[in-house]
């Protein structure tokens, strides 16, 4: 499915924590996005959500994502689902309030819209009780923040159409997501019945008096919690049996289920006493930030720690490879300046220093990034490299012009300079917005044979297909800039 072309709609039908989420999602994405909620601050809310995952989402991606959609706050559920592809559910979780919204939806979309429900907790089979068509409706329950976290249970009943399932996966993962198809649906399905079991022994340490809020956290934060985000549970748990793995470690650590390690299925009251306690240690522990503060800050590690993974596809890496992989084929090919345009990304917050904008270290990470672009559009890629070949970068000039900053959308277009046996000699424009030049490196690369790590001559085609750039190119005044060196003067 083409991810943004012609433009696609979806609906979310209520607008807090969740559903801003989804709005963010779906519009950075390039859908266009309709919100029916009744809350007059509703729009306000999702400002601050979007502003949020504007800086955040597209950090995660070496390539840029497709234009913004367009946002529409609709004052009705059947104006908000009118020609909508998506409708996604995520009022208050509250099954009454749900029949309502979902019987709504289901009198004004599209008979082929996919309806999910965000629902924490209710079985596909309770939400389509009594519905028009119960087929239509499924479960997408998604991880807050939801521009960010690509897990999305999907859960079906056996009234669900299969067809509406497989849909769902496939919009889901064109806009980044993970689908995981839960195959039995059950009370809060996977990971919140994973969750409710941590949560229900956090509570019990509080209750009991035993660990604070904040000791809790750092008995996650510092430790296994570091582990689940790359190997979840029972990979962890097979590294720890040892070479003897998994049989092992049950054998040694099964018997501690039975010992009082856990409360099991204990839940402490709720009582007034027990909530404020653990209020005023969660304000002791973070009430120095705003909300918006602590998103901000969970979305830099969250950004952080998911382009870490992209490198070994552990993970949520691997599906940001896959999107990434998805993004670029989909990106525009034009030319800009009548040169390939190698680069087209955002500067992650991760890039800016302490001078306010972006660390020169970035710079060259960004020009290595056309480089490769570069060698894979003259047929170098990856499967090139697997056979054994490929180009090393022997020498670099970078000069800095101007200022980019976090969040600014740069772009990176490349020309040949000279394409001669082994040589590569490129000079890449790093552009900032508005077209200006922000920065220029000419760097030299010697194709190389990995068996020997010595130079020689490129194979037949990859030759054919630089020599035609090198020609084009030729035929271009030299670039400014090309040549210099460090200190020398300007004219
Ligand atoms: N907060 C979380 O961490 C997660 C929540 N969910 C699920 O998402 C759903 C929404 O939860 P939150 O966003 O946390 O709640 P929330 O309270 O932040 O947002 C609910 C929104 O629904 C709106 N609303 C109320 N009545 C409505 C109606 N008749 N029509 C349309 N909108 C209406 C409210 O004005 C509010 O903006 C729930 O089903 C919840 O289980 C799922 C994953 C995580
Ligand atoms: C607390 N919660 C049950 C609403 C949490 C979720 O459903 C998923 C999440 O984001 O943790």
């Amino acid at each position: 499915m083409a991810i943004n072309n012609p433009p696609l709609k979806a609906a979310i039908i209520g607008g807090g924590v969740i559903g801003g989420g989804w709005v963010a999602r779906f519009l950075l994405n390039g859908w266009d996005v309709a919100v029916y909620d009744p809350d007059p601050e509703a729009e306000r809310k999702i400002a601050a959500v979007l502003a949020n995952a504007r800086r955040s989402l597209p950090a995660l991606y070496d390539t840029a994502l497709p234009a913004e959609g367009k946002l529409v706050f609709c004052g009705s559920v059947a104006k908000a689902v009118d020609g909508a592809r998506w409708v996604q559910e995520s009022a208050p979780e509250q099954l009454a309030i749900k029949h309502r919204i979902l019987a709504e939806i289901q009198q004004y979309a599209d008979k082929n819209a996919v309806i999910g429900s965000s629902t924490s907790g209710f079985k596909p089979s309770e939400l389509q009780e009594g519905a028009a068509r119960p087929g239509q409706i499924v479960v997408a329950h998604p991880f807050n923040p939801v521009y960010l976290l690509p897990l999305i249970e999907i859960v079906a009943s056996k009234q669900s159409d299969k067809a509406f399932v497989a849909a769902a996966c496939g919009i889901l993962r064109d806009v980044g997501l993970k689908p995981l198809v839960v195959g039995k649906e059950i009370d809060a399905h996977i990971a919140d019945r994973l969750l409710e079991a941590v949560w229900r022994e956090g509570l019990w340490l509080v209750n009991d008096g035993i660990a604070t809020t904040e000791e809790i956290d750092d008995a996650i934060r510092f430790g296994f919690g570091l582990r689940w985000a790359q190997m979840g549970l029972f990979e962890t748990y097979r590294i720890a049996g040892g070479e003897a793995g998994m049989g092992h470690f049950i054998a040694q650590f099964g018997p501690a289920l039975k010992w009082p390690w856990t409360k099991l299925m204990n839940v402490p009251e709720l009582t007034p006493e027990l909530i404020a306690k653990i209020a005023a240690q969660s304000d002791a522990q973070s009430g120095a930030l705003s909300i918006r503060e602590l998103e901000r800050l969970r979305d830099d590690n969250l950004v952080g720690m998911m382009r870490a993974l992209k490198k070994s596809g552990s993970g949520a890496g691997g599906t940001l490879n896959d999107h990434e992989k998805a993004l670029s084929r989909n990106a525009p090919t034009a030319d800009t300046h009548a040169l390939p345009q190698t680069v087209c990304r955002q500067v992650p917050q991760s890039w800016a220093d302490y001078n306010g904008h972006m660390n020169e270290a970035h710079y060259l990470e960004a020009f290595a990034q056309a480089s490769d672009a570069f060698m894979a559009l003259i047929g170098a890629d990856d499967a090139y490299i697997a056979s054994g070949k490929s180009f090393f970068t022997a020498e670099t000039h970078l000069r800095h012009l101007a200022e980019a900053k976090a969040g600014d959308t740069i772009t990176i277009t490349t020309r040949v300079l000279l394409a001669q046996g082994k040589k590569m000699h490129l000079f890449h424009t790093l552009y900032g917005k508005d077209g200006s030049i922000l920065a220029t490196c000419e760097t030299l690369l010697i194709h190389v044979d990995l068996t020997t790590r010595r130079a020689c001559n490129p194979d037949a085609e990859v030759t054919r297909h630089l020599q035609e750039f090198g020609d084009a190119h030729a035929k271009l005044a030299k670039p400014d800039g090309a040549g210099r060196h460090v200190g020398q003067k300007n004219g």
